[in-house]
């Protein structure tokens, strides 16, 4: 669904400030793969993600979406298709705008434009019951603008939103990193249901290990710009922190300090 074949990245080339983000990376998702990120500082994760959004163009390799080459689409054009939710909560949604604003927007997110915001009763009702599933109280606060929400509250919203139109490939980009922990847990458990219901293709980068072997059915560590270790649906069940921590160490060629990687 997702093929990603030999891409690779590199900033400022032939300069000083040279920088590979990603070196004839390959990787392939099914419809409905949840496939969870992690790796050091630096690793190419972002740069992954940004490749899949268009947000980057690749130097050489190809991205296939649905058998469509999409490397030459630019990031608006490739947004029919992808959701994305980033780690910082103030990313996602416009603050100025109300909740069912935000929410308007993102259900027309790929239509023509000119439609206004005006909402059917029939839409108004759908918010309703999605924000009553979030149980954050914001099923009666529609008219109440999405500045005021709290970081939590926000990163919901993004998701929810995120997730509305079905798109075919959803990317998190520690999209819970900037989250107190009772809100990360709230956010992540949103993640695997919005995610499960809409059967939705996911990349999610994360630092938190635990959370990267609680989501998805498979896993990636990426280190300087190359995917280095891989786990399949059936091998990740069998991965402890302590296995992946192991991993990181072998590839780093020193034992790691595991509270840095779980911060
Ligand atoms: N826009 C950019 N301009 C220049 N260099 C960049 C840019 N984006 C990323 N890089 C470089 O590419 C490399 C990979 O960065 P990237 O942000 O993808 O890593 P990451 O794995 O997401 O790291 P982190 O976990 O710290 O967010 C780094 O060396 C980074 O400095």
């Amino acid at each position: 669904m997702l093929e990603i074949s030999n891409i690779s990245k590199t900033f400022f080339p032939n300069t000083v400030n040279e920088r590979k983000a990603l070196v004839d990376l390959s990787l392939n998702l099914n419809e409905g793969d949840f496939v969870t990120v992690i790796g050091s500082n630096g690793a190419g994760k972002s740069t992954l993600l940004n490749a899949v959004s268009g947000r980057y163009t690749v130097d050489s390799g190809n991205i296939e979406v649905d058998g469509q080459r999409v490397n030459r689409l630019k990031e608006y054009q490739r947004a029919k298709y992808i959701g994305r939710v980033f780690q910082d909560p103030m990313a996602g949604t416009a603050p100025n705008l109300t909740i069912e604003q935000n929410l308007s927007l993102a259900l027309r997110r790929g239509k023509p434009r000119g439609l206004g915001l005006a909402l059917t009763s029939k839409q108004r009702e759908r918010f309703r019951e999605e924000l009553k599933a979030l149980e954050l109280g914001l099923e009666n606060r529609l008219p109440a603008k999405v500045g005021l929400l709290s970081g939590g509250q926000r990163q919901a919203l993004s998701l929810l939103m995120a997730g509305f139109t079905h798109p075919r490939i959803l990317l998190l980009d520690e999209h819970t990193a900037a989250l107190d922990p009772q809100r990360a847990e709230l956010v992540s458990n949103l993640t695997e249901r919005i995610v499960s219901q809409g059967g939705l293709t996911t990349l999610m980068v994360t630092h938190n290990m635990e959370q990267a072997l609680h989501l998805g059915n498979r896993l990636i560590m990426m280190h300087e710009g190359r995917i280095v270790f891989q786990a399949s649906e059936e091998e990740k069940r069998q991965l402890t922190v302590p296995l992946l921590l192991a991993e990181f160490a072998k590839i780093k060629g020193a034992m790691l300090d595991d509270r840095a990687l779980l911060a």
